[in-house]
């Protein structure tokens, strides 16, 4: 596979700040893949976007957009002219111009009917044959976003950039829409690299996602790997809920804890203190004591629709005190306060502590 866009070592500081906002970042990204800038609010992600589109400069580092060099500390390609589609957080429409000049708006350098022939194209690519004499306040939300994405697709950019692209839909229609643009941009073979604080997006939409913390790409992967297995403990619980327990390995790789022994994995070392992160689904619950289990209390069962979620508190040992959560299927029927949890191998997941 062919890598589109390379973005290596940008480091960024704003004037005025003390700190860096972006600190060595490094993404490759390729041809037809959608890529994930994920993160809390601060970490950065804009900023590498930005950066990306040419809309900032950072200090340091480069920006490769097909085999070409668009950024680095003696060159500075203007955004107009990287080949880079943009479909900003709040769409950014002409709110005087209907859909159909929105769309041909930047295919200027065309003659007439090839215009029309590509406008054709992305209305019927984004499902908006019927709309092209309305004005973007008479479409929804939806509607919107799917215009900003048809003039963003119009010149068939190398890579469209998206910021936030799911902030501003309602949640009803959020999980339908994620759904809607994976399609178009899939059957446009389109590379994208968008923006988001929320997992869900990544999850559903996202080949690849890059975890951003304080300006630092801190893991890159697939969702599954990264759900699977994250690279520490902020990622452990930023990439959805778990647990975390702590282990304490000794010489020969065994790494102790309240929830059992593991193995530590070939080749990897994290120093005496281990974290194991076990997520809520991936615990064999057990109605009398057993070894190598851990007895909790349960203080709260929640049904959730397809699982319960049993809150527990763990109530001796080294994690006295430590809040579980565990999800059982609904049909769970053991009504005991008492449970007791072991963790099988497989389903510990081993990492740094930060
Ligand atoms: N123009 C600017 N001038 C000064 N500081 C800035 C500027 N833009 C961003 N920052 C700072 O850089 C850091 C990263 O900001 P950035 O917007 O990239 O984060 P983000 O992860 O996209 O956050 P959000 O999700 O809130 O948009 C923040 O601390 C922010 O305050």
């Amino acid at each position: 596979m062919s890598i589109i866009l390379s973005a290596k070592n940008l480091t960024k500081t704003y004037p005025g700040n003390k700190y860096r906002s972006l600190i060595n970042f490094n993404l490759n990204v390729e041809k037809g893949q959608i890529t994930a800038l994920l993160g809390e609010s601060g970490c950065g992600k804009t900023t590498a976007l930005r950066i990306i589109a040419g809309f900032e400069s950072a200090e340091k580092g480069e920006v490769i957009i097909n085999n070409r060099v668009m950024a680095n500390d003696r060159l500075f390609t203007e955004p107009n002219d990287r080949g880079v589609g943009i479909v900003f957080q709040d769409y950014a429409l002409f709110p005087h111009k209907t859909v159909w000049k929105n769309i041909v708006f930047g295919l200027n350098k065309l003659s007439k009917s090839e215009q029309q022939s590509v406008a054709e194209k992305v209305l019927s690519l984004t499902g908006l044959k019927g709309y092209e004499q309305r004005y973007p306040h008479q479409l929804s939300g939806g509607q919107r976003q799917r215009v900003a994405l048809a003039r963003a697709l119009a010149p068939n950019p190398g890579v469209l950039l998206m910021d936030e692209p799911f902030s501003n839909i309602d949640s009803m229609k959020k999980n339908q829409i994620r759904e809607e643009i994976r399609e178009i941009l899939k059957a446009a073979g389109t590379t994208v690299v968008f923006v988001t604080h929320d997992t869900k997006d990544v999850l559903a939409i996202a080949d690849r996602v890059a975890v951003m913390k304080e300006g630092v790409l801190m893991q890159e992967g697939t969702p599954k790997e990264i759900f699977n297995h994250p690279a520490n403990e902020y990622i452990a619980h930023f990439f959805g809920k778990t647990n975390v327990f702590q282990g304490n390995a000794d010489e020969n790789g065994k790494v102790a804890s309240e929830i059992g022994v593991f193995n530590l994995p070939e080749g990897k070392d994290f120093g005496e203190n281990v974290s194991i992160s076990v997520r809520p689904n991936s615990f064999l619950v057990h109605t009398t004591e057993r070894r190598g289990t851990v007895q909790v209390l349960v203080k709260k069962r929640i049904f959730m629709g397809e699982y319960t979620e049993l809150i527990c508190s763990i109530q001796s040992g080294s994690e006295a005190g430590m809040d579980l959560f565990v999800h059982v299927s609904s049909d769970f029927q053991a009504t005991n306060d008492h449970l007791w949890l072991e963790v099988e191998e497989k389903n510990a997941w081993l990492m740094d502590l930060h």
